[in-house]
């Protein structure tokens, strides 16, 4: 699916705007301040309910306003139809999101609009906590098989009712066994799909990388959370007495991660910011290529800022990339001309200028 076109209500400084007639390639240009990223982060709240850069609501939503809303219409690639999909969100809590008159729930809005996001913030997965990379493992996951998100539940519901009972100390052996039992079913297998998901992804990750910057060669390595040369249940065996001690789960999927090495050592150790900027692109991309060639439909690419950090060889290198891809693209800069040169004259653009959260 793509955007056809798009009514924003109330994120940040875009009280009411409306984007008609979006291409393929969509390029947001405006000075500081104007609402480019608000824009990004709009569409990222159509396909999700939140905001890739504020935690909380309240922090996105227009000031002194009560409610957001994000519409648009979506056509399915090649054909000329269109359905609406609207997502709209109250101060008190409640999330509506509906799809061609039916409601859907946060898993079904996120497989109507597989998004991926470039901003100033993802750099964070190479060098931010585990727990940004797993989330960017499970999104691939998500998408990748539609029986992992079942698995994802039932492992994060074991393991809650495991760290709950390992908090309060006075634990019963028969429940935590019970427990215990689930997290090891739904651990070992959500394991085994991060692992299958990581053989297909790491050959296109590499493909791509090789083409943005092919001077740089990475190893990806995973940790599953524990000691792979033994079962998951022999882990939570050896690691018992600790896991009383301190209260919690000490090892398990909650626990996994990825890293990047580059000539034996942490890439983020190593990179530039422009080479960690592509890097994190190719991370992003591979997850679009390998969306793509498993379900034939297109990612949504919001990319905040793409020429920063970026000399005009590898900025043309990516957009070459984008614009070769059937995906679609919402690309934010502040000068118009800076990116306009770098696309073939056959492809479908559509530039939008915005000032002060309006379009000019
Ligand atoms: N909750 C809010 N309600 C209203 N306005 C807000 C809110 N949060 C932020 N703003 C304002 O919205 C404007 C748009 O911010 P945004 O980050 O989208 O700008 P931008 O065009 O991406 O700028 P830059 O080029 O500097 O990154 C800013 O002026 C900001 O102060």
């Amino acid at each position: 699916m793509s955007l056809v076109s798009l009514r924003i209500h109330s994120i940040r400084n875009l009280q009411h705007l409306e984007l008609e007639s979006l291409s393929p390639i969509n390029l947001i240009t405006g000075m500081n301040g104007s609402g480019k990223t608000s824009l990004l982060e709009a569409i990222h709240f159509l396909g999700t309910t939140r905001s890739f850069r504020s935690h909380q609501f309240r922090h996105f939503l227009s000031h002194g306003c009560q409610s957001a809303l994000v519409f648009a219409r979506l056509a399915h690639v090649g054909s000329g139809q269109t359905q609406p999909l609207g997502v709209e969100r109250h101060l008190d809590g409640q999330v509506r999101a509906r799809f061609d008159g039916q409601s859907l729930d946060s898993a079904q809005l996120a497989l109507q609009l597989p998004l991926q996001v470039l901003h100033s913030g993802t750099f964070e997965l190479l060098d931010g906590s585990p727990a940004i990379r797993r989330q960017f493992l499970d999104w691939g996951c998500f998408h990748f098989n539609p029986g992992f998100i079942q698995l994802w539940r039932g492992f994060r519901r074991a393991l809650k009712q495991r760290n709950s009972l390992l908090k309060y100390g006075k634990i019963d052996p028969l429940l935590l066994q019970a427990w215990n039992h689930e997290f090891i079913e739904y651990g070992s297998a959500l394991s085994e799909h991060r692992q299958a998901y990581l053989s297909a992804f790491v050959p296109v990750f590499n493909r791509i990388l090789a083409d943005l910057l092919a001077e740089v060669s990475l190893d990806l390595r995973f940790s599953a959370g524990w000691d792979r040369k033994r079962s998951l249940e022999e882990a939570l065996f050896e690691y018992a007495e600790r896991e009383r001690q301190q209260g919690f789960s000490l090892v398990g999927p909650q626990r996994a991660d990825f890293r990047l090495r580059w000539q034996g050592q942490n890439a983020a150790d190593l990179l530039s910011r422009g080479q960690k900027k592509l890097v994190v692109s190719a991370l992003k991309l591979a997850q679009g290529v390998l969306y793509r060639s498993l379900s034939a439909r297109p990612c949504i690419y919001l990319i905040d800022d793409l020429p920063a950090e970026l000399d005009a060889q590898h900025l043309e290198l990516f957009c070459h990339y984008l614009e070769q891809s059937a995906d679609q693209c919402f690309i934010t800069c502040v000068e118009s001309d800076t990116l306009k040169r770098f696309w073939a004259t056959d492809t479908r653009l559509s530039c939008f200028e915005i000032a002060a959260g309006q379009l000019v």
